[in-house]
């Protein structure tokens, strides 16, 4: 499907890097570049803008990659884009290592995985039917 997108960057369009790719890594869209000193955290332009249809959110995953290597990560994972969000899609990077992580133009910071998603409303009771879980949870299950 086509899903419309404005770039105001000087930076290629997110793509799948290979045929059955679920996510497409979203690039820096910096004047210079970003110092993430240990434990800061920035909001990171993209200069992309995105037109969704209605049911589908984009969610902003961190890369493997930057997490084990450079300790660095996306701080609201999955970040949640709306279907009526027009704005800039920005990306909340933190880094969780001990040494500055600089970020250039142009590179990869997450990716985003497009999905559908219901919309629901709610029924409002007294009760929920009865299974074999209940209300155990949180390590529940093995236990006499
Ligand atoms: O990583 C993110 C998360 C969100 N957004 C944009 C798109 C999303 O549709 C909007 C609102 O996001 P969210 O609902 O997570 O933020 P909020 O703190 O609840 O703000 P709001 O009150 O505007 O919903 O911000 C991003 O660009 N990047
Ligand atoms: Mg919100």
């Amino acid at each position: 499907m086509f899903i419309k997108i404005v770039n105001e960057s000087n930076n290629p369009l997110p793509h799948y890097s290979t045929e059955m790719s679920a996510g497409m890594d979203l690039r820096a869209f910096l004047q210079e570049p970003v110092v993430l000193k240990p434990l800061e955290r920035k909001l990171i332009p993209t200069g992309l803008y995105i037109e969704l249809p209605k049911g589908f959110e984009a969610q902003i995953r961190p890369r493997s990659g930057l997490a084990i290597k450079k300790g660095v990560t996306v701080l609201n994972t999955p970040g949640t884009i709306d279907a009526d969000y027009r704005g800039e899609i920005k990306v909340i990077l933190i880094n969780l290592s001990q040494e500055d992580f600089v970020i250039e133009n142009g590179e990869r910071i997450c990716q985003m995985v497009i999905a559908t998603h219901e919309t629901v409303e709610w029924n409002l009771v007294e009760e929920l039917n009865e299974t074999q879980r209940g209300a155990g949870g949180f390590g529940h299950t093995g236990k006499n």
